[in-house]
């Protein structure tokens, strides 16, 4: 998160860290007991192994009371997922088994309306990612506050030049933005997650380059029917 700030510890409970390696990869947050979202972007160069999730985490090496690492069983990238477009951008982790849920472990409620979220409507996104022009990553959980702004200004040719479809959305990224790491975090706005942070040109705190999100209101069918088929 660029020019965003520290959170405050433990109220985001939902956020998960995607880990390879014992390294913060990528953002992601619990939906169900047994389940993470993230980007299946997240998945390139991983070569096929699966992620370890960190919940109930606010800073990434310190030990905190509710912090837990859990081992997934199975990952479920979007079968339209690739790597050449940021076309259906979603991951689904199934977890070993289910998290504990506590004060600094819940899971959050995703929009399952498919309607735009306004333009101006302040939401918020959180993550580990870099949280400068150098890459610099963070150690503790960082949040900023940015505007959405309409599909039509998102398309523009000197922003996405009309690749924003209607299951994405954007936020404005002047100064303030998403970056390298925040791929698969939730945008929040009103307290439910209508958004999935996807990296798209991967340029961070420029307004000509919108953040984008995939909507996931579009996807709740897909979702319910992974989780709903996964074995136990
Ligand atoms: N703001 C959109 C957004 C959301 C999520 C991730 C991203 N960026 C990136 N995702 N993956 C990346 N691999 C290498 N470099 C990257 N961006 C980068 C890194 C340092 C300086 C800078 O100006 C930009 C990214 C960009």
């Amino acid at each position: 998160i660029l020019r965003g700030s520290v959170a405050k510890p433990h109220l985001k409970p939902y956020m998960a860290s995607l880990q390879m390696d014992g390294q913060h990869v990528c953002g992601g947050f619990l939906i169900a007991e047994q389940w993470v979202l993230s980007a299946a972007h997240c998945t390139e160069e991983t070569d096929g192994k699966l992620f370890q999730v960190l919940l109930g985490a606010h800073s990434l090496t310190e030990p905190e009371p509710h912090k837990r690492l859990y081992q997934v069983r199975a990952q479920f990238p979007h079968p339209g997922s690739n790597i050449h477009n940021n076309k259906d951008d979603l991951l689904l982790l199934q977890l070993e088994e289910k998290a504990e849920l506590n004060a600094d472990v819940r899971v959050l409620p995703f929009q399952r309306e498919d309607r735009d979220v306004a333009a101006e409507t302040v939401c918020e996104v959180a993550g580990w990612g870099t949280i400068d022009h150098s890459g610099r990553r963070p150690d503790k959980l960082h949040q900023v506050e940015r505007p959405v702004i309409s599909r039509d200004v998102c398309n523009h040719r000197t922003r996405h030049d009309g690749t924003i479809t209607k299951n994405m959305m954007c936020t404005d990224s002047r100064r303030m933005d998403t970056c390298k790491g925040d791929s698969g975090g939730p945008l929040v706005c009103n307290g439910v997650a209508e958004g999935v942070v996807t990296a798209g040109s991967r340029v961070c705190g420029n307004y000509k380059k919108p953040a984008i999100y995939t909507r996931i209101a579009p996807y709740a069918a897909w979702i319910d029917s992974v989780m709903a088929s996964a074995d136990e």
